[in-house]
């Protein structure tokens, strides 16, 4: 599954240039007037959180941060999903030493996008469950698509989501709401998630989403670019800290539950009903 990649500067076309072919499974393109990275997720069929796209993930994300873009817009190729969240097959019958560079890679997109000194905004353009969520929830600014759905469902998967996924949940949401969510594993429509806060707009198209995160992230063009970025880290300096200090023992809490053999029948049970709902 080792793949070579391509980062430099592939194509111009247009006022934007591709940034990086990468794997394919993102791609980034520039906006040579505004300065905007777009960043698109690609793997199909439901952008799935696996090793391969995370590590694509985080490279984009690295190569965007390094070319000092104006700010980063998260989006998906698919027209119905932003993504399905974590690859279940990642979890389900684990391979012991993918397993841990999978979790281990995911820690690396989180504190990357979390933690960017690049304003960023998610033009959420289908359904983000659970790791989808989370990387909505990680960017400052949430623009959706009517009628899907957005949410951390790990309680009805029988999962928990770590403090971390928390984190960026709680950075959105008040905690009473975010705890309600949470517990009940809700998944919020878009009309549901606008009313609650989890997202800041919504839009009628994939374009308008996107034109709208650009103008989110036009308004800091004014803004000395390092007091933001500082006061951005500073705001989520606690919970980046906590991760990174606990960084091993997350990752063998996740082992020692996802191994949990309750743990891996439920995720047995739910992609079952996954593959059935999908042959239908
Ligand atoms: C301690 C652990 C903490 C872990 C923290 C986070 C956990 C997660 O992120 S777990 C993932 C949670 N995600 C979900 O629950 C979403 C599940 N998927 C769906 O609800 C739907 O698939 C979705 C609404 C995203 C899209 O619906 P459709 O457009 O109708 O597509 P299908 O349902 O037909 O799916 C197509 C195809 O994709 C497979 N699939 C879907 N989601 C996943 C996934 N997360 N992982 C792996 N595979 C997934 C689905 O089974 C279908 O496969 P085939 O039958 O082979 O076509």
């Amino acid at each position: 599954m080792l793949r070579t990649k391509v980062l430099s500067l592939v194509a111009r076309s247009g006022p934007s240039r591709l940034m990086s072919t990468a794997t394919k499974l993102t791609t980034v393109e520039v906006n040579d007037k505004t300065g905007i990275a777009t960043l698109t997720m690609c793997r199909a069929p439901v952008n799935g959180l696996n090793l391969e796209l995370l590590k694509d993930l985080k490279t984009s994300i690295d190569e965007i941060e390094s070319n000092k873009s104006r700010g980063l817009i998260l989006t998906s190729s698919n027209a119905t999903i932003f993504s399905a969240g974590l690859d279940i097959m990642e979890m389900y019958n684990p391979e012991k030493e993918r397993i841990r560079a999978f979790w281990t890679q995911l820690q690396e997109v989180w504190l990357s996008l979390y933690g960017s000194s690049v304003p960023t905004a998610a033009a959420i353009n289908g359904h983000s469950p659970a790791g989808g969520c989370l990387l909505a929830t990680s960017c400052e600014y949430r623009v959706m698509l009517p009628k899907f759905t957005i949410g951390l469902n790990e309680t009805q998967l029988g999962i928990v989501a770590p403090k971390w996924f928390m984190s960026s949940f709680l950075s959105v949401l008040p905690q009473r709401q975010a705890e309600r969510a949470l517990n009940q594993g809700r998944m919020f429509s878009t009309e549901e998630a606008l009313q609650i806060g989890l997202i800041d707009e919504t839009a009628t198209s994939k374009e308008e989403a996107v034109e709208k995160c650009a103008a989110f992230l036009g308004t800091f063009a004014r803004v000395n670019p390092l007091a933001r970025a500082l006061t951005k880290q500073q705001f989520r300096a606690a919970d980046l800290q906590q991760l990174e200090n606990e960084r091993k023992d997350d990752l063998e809490k996740f082992l020692f539950f996802i191994n949990q053999p309750a743990v891996q029948k439920g995720l047995g049970i739910y992609l079952e009903g996954l593959k059935k709902k999908a042959k239908k």
